[in-house]
């Protein structure tokens, strides 16, 4: 299988300093959708996250019942919101975001899943699909053949079995998933310890991150993490590598404080910094 090996000479060959003469107009607007009743908090992880991965701009799309929790959480984040209460049922918004993460917290209602039909026949926008909408991507086939080439899907291991079927052995779920993604050209970020990210025939194995890394809502980050680095005009291929290794890195940096029990999804946000701090040091 080959794979490359995401570390930080391939991070450096990629990653792309702050211009000194940026403003928040053309440092991206990301556009996270997603959420319903009792998970709000996924959106909110993975818009916070968003803005501290250094998008200038960042909308949360929610059903109504998100909206103060949202603007009194990350009172840096916009909202619109959803005319259902609980739920999202129509996806409409006047916003111009160079990218949209959707899925963290969605659910599966089927006013969602045929709201996230109509988005998807009209959608332009480079896309990266986690959580909910992979279920329901598993659930409807036939709107695979809808997403745009170098569409972002980060599954986890049992989302990943929804979509491509079971496997047998790990050669297996490298053939099948490589498949999938040529046959729909898709990059797939295949979640896991470690993360491997597939993009038609090339493999890449992540290096950062550890057991830390296991608990609620640390894959609603990652989501917001690639959303805003594609928002920031990096490749797809590029976001997800570069939003991959830095999400592992927080939990590096964090571990001697945290301990691998202690350290939870915010844990990532706060570190954020760091990680990228550590991309400018010499060694
Ligand atoms: N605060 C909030 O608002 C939060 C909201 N959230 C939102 O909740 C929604 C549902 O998301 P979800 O991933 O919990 O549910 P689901 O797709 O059924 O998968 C669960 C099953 O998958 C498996 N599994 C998972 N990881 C695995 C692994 N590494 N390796 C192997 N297996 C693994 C495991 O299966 P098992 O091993 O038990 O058979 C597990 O039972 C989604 O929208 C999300 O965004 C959450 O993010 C939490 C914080
Ligand atoms: N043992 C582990 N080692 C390294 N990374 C892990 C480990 N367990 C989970 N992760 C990472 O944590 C994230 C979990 O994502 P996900 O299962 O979608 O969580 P949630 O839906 O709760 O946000 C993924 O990026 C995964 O690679
Ligand atoms: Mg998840």
């Amino acid at each position: 299988m080959n794979p490359i090996y995401i570390d930080k000479k391939e991070i450096l060959k990629r990653y792309k300093p702050i211009d000194k003469h940026t403003h928040k107009g053309i440092q991206g607007h990301a556009l996270l959708i997603g959420g319903s009743y009792g998970k709000i908090g996924a959106v909110c992880l993975s818009s916070k996250a968003a803005l501290k991965t250094g998008c200038g701009l960042v909308t949360a799309f929610i059903p109504k019942c998100g909206y103060e929790i949202v603007q009194i959480s990350i009172p840096e984040v916009m909202v619109l919101s959803d005319v259902q209460e609980k739920f999202i049922s129509n996806i409409t918004f006047d916003i111009v975001p160079q990218a949209i993460g959707i899925g963290p917290g969605i659910g599966q209602e089927q006013a969602t899943q045929k709201a996230f039909h109509e988005f998807l026949k009209s959608n332009k926008t480079p896309l990266v699909i986690d959580a909910d909408v992979l279920n329901i991507l598993s659930k409807n086939k036939e709107w695979l053949s809808l997403l745009s080439p170098k569409t972002i899907i980060t599954p986890h291991p049992k989302e990943l079995e929804r979509l491509i079927g079971k496997w047998n052995s790990e050669l297996e779920k490298f053939e099948k998933a490589m498949a999938f993604s040529k046959q729909y050209q898709l990059i797939i970020v295949m979640k896991g310890a470690p993360t491997h990210i597939i993009d038609g025939d090339t493999i890449y194995e992540n290096t950062t991150g550890n057991a830390a890394l296991a608990t609620a809502g640390s894959g609603d980050v990652l989501t917001g993490m690639i959303t805003s680095l594609l928002a920031q005009s990096y490749e797809p291929i590029n976001a997800a590598i570069l939003g991959v290794y830095l999400h592992g890195l927080t939990a590096d940096i964090a571990l001697p404080e945290t301990g691998y029990q202690s350290f939870i999804a915010s844990d990532v946000i706060a570190n954020i910094g760091k990680a990228y701090l550590s991309l400018e040091n010499k060694d």
